[in-house]
């Protein structure tokens, strides 16, 4: 097979894979919409590894880790779509720019390494750069975080992205500008 006809069937592939993921998103609105009447959290890790475990079934070995990135990240970016349907009620974001600006964000990381990258996950899924990390502290109590984000806050998106790091992420806190 020549390499226009390996790239015909992958757009075959992607054209399903779209509507399946529009398709999946809808669901993931209505899973919002009766969350807010519920009050329940957007992140729901037990569901998640269920998924992941019930779909991992008879994935050959071989494609095993990346299909499972690809289910984590289908789910994140569920999350983060979740997040800024609820953007507009969160009075967390009051403290964002209006626009194009920056914030500094705090956490700390008391779990290794998996609230580091809910960061750089949030903010690359939503198109904010994190142009600035420091290490403010590092002992017993884990690695505490500086991080400058920047993008245009005015998206849906982008704040969604950064109340998924208010909720998902420990101790973290906006800085007042
Ligand atoms: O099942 C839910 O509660 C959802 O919000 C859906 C979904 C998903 O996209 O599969 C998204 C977020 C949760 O962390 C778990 C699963």
């Amino acid at each position: 097979m020549g390499l226009d006809e390996i790239r015909q069937k992958i757009d075959v592939i992607d054209t399903q894979m779209k509507e399946l993921f529009l398709a999946r998103m809808d669901l993931s609105a209505q899973v919002i919409a009766v969350k807010k009447e519920n009050g329940g959290a957007v992140y729901v890790p037990e569901r998640e590894k269920e998924v992941i475990e019930k779909r991992s079934a008879q994935v050959e070995t071989e494609k095993l880790p990346e299909y499972q990135m690809f289910v984590r990240q289908v789910m994140a970016i569920s999350r983060t779509y979740q997040y800024a349907q609820i953007a507009d009620m969160a009075e967390e974001l009051a403290v964002l720019p209006e626009g194009n600006g920056s914030i500094i964000i705090e956490a700390s990381d008391e779990q290794g390494e998996t609230q580091f990258y809910t960061m750089l996950d949030a903010a690359a899924l939503a198109d904010l750069s994190i142009e600035d990390i420091s290490v403010t502290e590092q002992g017993e109590n884990g690695t505490h975080y500086r991080y400058r984000v920047s993008g245009d806050f005015s998206r849906n998106l982008a704040k969604g992205a950064v109340l998924q790091m208010i909720k998902e992420i420990k101790e973290v806190q906006i800085l007042p500008k």
